[in-house]
């Protein structure tokens, strides 16, 4: 029986009943939520929701104020956070700020497997080379190897911290708006890198938070509705993003469409809204 010191060694994460509470105001909970091995979870909700913040405690960067989280089968707040950084891989806008623009690419991604940032030695191991290569090439993103940091692309330098967070073979990837601030070729470019990492098996349990339905890439199987800190809605993909769902949390009237297993959302027009516009 999996107990409250216990966690089932299938769920890359677990949190029962958490919140996390700064200056007396609750950012995010109580919430409970589980993400399984296989599982490719979108995070979706308004500005403010509290989305990064239940990123940073799946990162373990924050602990809960109250209730249990456990990640990778280890409780927060009784395991070295370094223990588990090797094991969740993690981009965002946040590590994206702290590359040196002068960081060769393939340092950017060979560094992580030893969880830092920036040039720490001159010398990696050839195995450690080799990984860095895969793992741009899961990217396409292998040319760009020998470029600067800061010579790239938006959509470049997405690609290339996806690739860092995969260099250690992680089992649970966790992405903060990876297409935020791309055009619509460099977002296509990710989405479908993105699918294609969620149909390969071997790759990890996956989290993406993103602002919109149109990021989410094929293949994803679940997703977390926030709005206010508190879940409007969570489960599977098909039966969890619904334009009711979605309404709820963005407090206007949204309408959903479906094409091709990739979701676009835009304001539903008042019934005769449009014939009076046109009068
Ligand atoms: N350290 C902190 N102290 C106080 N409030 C905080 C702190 N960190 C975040 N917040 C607040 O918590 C709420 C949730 O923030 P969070 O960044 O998790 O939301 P989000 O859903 O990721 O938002 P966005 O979509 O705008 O990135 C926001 O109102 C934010 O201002």
């Amino acid at each position: 029986m999996v107990g409250v010191t216990d966690s089932d060694p299938d769920l890359v994460i677990d949190f029962r009943d958490v919140t996390v509470v700064r200056g007396g105001t609750t950012l995010v909970g109580p919430l409970s939520w589980q993400v399984e091995l296989d599982e490719r979870w979108v995070v979706i909700g308004p500005n403010g929701a509290g989305k990064t913040t239940l990123l940073r405690l799946a990162s373990a960067e924050l602990y809960p104020t109250t209730g249990t989280a456990f990640v990778l089968a280890e409780r927060l707040g009784r395991v070295e956070v370094r223990e588990l950084s090797t094991r969740v891989g993690v981009t965002s806008a946040a590590l994206a700020e702290r590359v040196p623009a002068d960081e060769v690419v393939s340092d950017v991604v060979v560094s992580a497997g030893y969880s830092v940032l920036g040039r720490w030695r001159e010398q990696y191991d050839d195995v450690d080379r080799e990984q860095a290569v895969e793992s741009l090439e899961t990217m396409g993103a292998e040319h760009l190897a020998e470029r600067r940091f800061g010579t790239l692309s938006e959509g470049e330098r997405k690609r290339v911290l996806i690739a860092r967070a995969l260099m250690t073979d992680p089992e649970l990837l966790l992405m903060d708006e990876p297409a935020a601030g791309l055009d619509l070729g460099g977002r296509e470019e990710l989405v479908d890198r993105l699918s294609r990492l969620a149909a390969d098996p071997d790759a990890p349990a996956t989290v993406l938070i993103t602002h919109h339905v149109e990021e989410i890439p094929n293949g994803f199987t679940h997703a977390l509705i926030l709005s206010e800190g508190g879940v409007v809605a969570q489960g599977l993909l098909s039966e969890v993003l619904t334009a009711e769902n979605l309404t709820k949390a963005f407090r206007q009237q949204i309408a959903l469409d479906t094409i091709d297993g990739r979701f676009f959302a835009r304001r539903a027009r008042r019934p005769g809204g449009h014939r009076r516009a046109a009068e």
